[in-house]
């Protein structure tokens, strides 16, 4: 399997490209992964050096990927950060290329905008493209929380607004939607909630809260929701799968003790998680 993976890259610790890409080969994909920026480290830390790189970049790198006459063989495109609007468009003109050459292929836009702790943390424009143009596009969505309340105006305090706000975002246009960090009136104040919906219904899945904050997780699951949803056509059992590593990644990082997530010295969870969370029909 074949995934192109069009996000932001970081040299030190794993956020973007630097925390999807990894995960998706241990799970045997070949990732094709393209760069929107190239920083030093993730904005979370508060500066940060490099650059972010413009439309006409990605253009050129995929045309030059289309004159190797491969596109045929891409199963699905998955973006994140975007780092401006002119990328946003590049991206979407991307997935058009990979659609004419193969009609099967899926695209999985993760739209990264902000979360409920630090707010809206993308570039003026970015949450306006991801909510008029990338969304529409997409055929799967995996928005945390804040990302979904914003796309939607529909504010979630309980798990019908939940329902609510993810039906309104499949009625913009993605069949298949994953929630993450989903906290309603019915998440137990020790856990954490988890949310999957398609054609055949909704799921939820539910973990304990680590006293853990970091950066990359939501860049990871949604790499894993969508490779397993590539594989199975089952939201169900990808959200399940997606959420059990995400869950031992973040068990291992927190008893490290390490600010960056364990992407390579807890892979095996990736793999094999230390314990499997079923998902429940809600
Ligand atoms: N403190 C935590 N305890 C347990 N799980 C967590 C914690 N933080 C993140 N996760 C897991 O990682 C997933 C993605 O993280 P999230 O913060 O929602 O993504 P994003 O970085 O996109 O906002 C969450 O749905 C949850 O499953
Ligand atoms: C460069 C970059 N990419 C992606 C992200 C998204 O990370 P997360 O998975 O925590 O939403 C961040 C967050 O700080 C970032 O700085
Ligand atoms: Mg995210």
């Amino acid at each position: 399997m074949n995934i192109l993976s069009i996000q932001s890259h970081v040299a030190y610790g794993h956020v973007g490209n630097a925390s999807a890409t990894f995960p998706m080969q241990r799970l045997g994909v070949d990732v094709w992964p393209i760069h929107t920026v190239q920083f030093s480290n993730h904005t979370g830390y508060g500066n940060w050096k490099g650059r972010v790189f413009d439309g006409g970049m990605i253009d050129e790198v995929m045309e030059g990927i289309a004159e190797r006459g491969v596109l045929a063989n891409c199963d699905g495109v998955i973006s994140g950060y975007m780092g401006s609007a002119d990328i946003g468009h590049a991206i979407l003109s991307a997935v058009e290329r990979v659609r004419a050459a193969n009609p099967k292929a899926l695209y999985c836009c993760d739209p990264v905008i902000g979360d409920v702790g630090r707010g809206v943390f993308v570039r003026p424009g970015i949450p306006e493209f991801m909510r008029e143009q990338a969304v529409p596009a997409a055929d799967i969505v995996t928005p945390n929380q804040f990302e979904l309340e914003l796309l939607t105006d529909v504010e979630i305090k309980t798990l019908a607004d939940a329902h609510r706000a993810v039906e309104a975002l499949r009625d913009a246009g993605p069949k298949v939607v994953m929630v993450t960090s989903l906290e309603t009136e019915e998440t137990p104040a020790d856990s954490i909630d988890l949310m999957a919906a398609d054609a055949k219904g909704s799921w939820r899945v539910r973990t304990p809260k680590l006293d853990v904050s970091v950066n990359g997780a939501g860049d990871a699951i949604a790499a894993l929701f969508f490779t397993h949803y590539l594989r199975e056509e089952s939201a169900a059992a990808a959200l399940s799968k997606a959420a059990s590593s995400i869950y031992g990644l973040l068990r291992r990082t927190k008893e490290a003790g390490s600010r960056e997530i364990l992407t390579v010295a807890a892979q095996d969870e990736f793999v094999t998680p230390s314990q499997v969370f079923a998902p429940e029909a809600i």
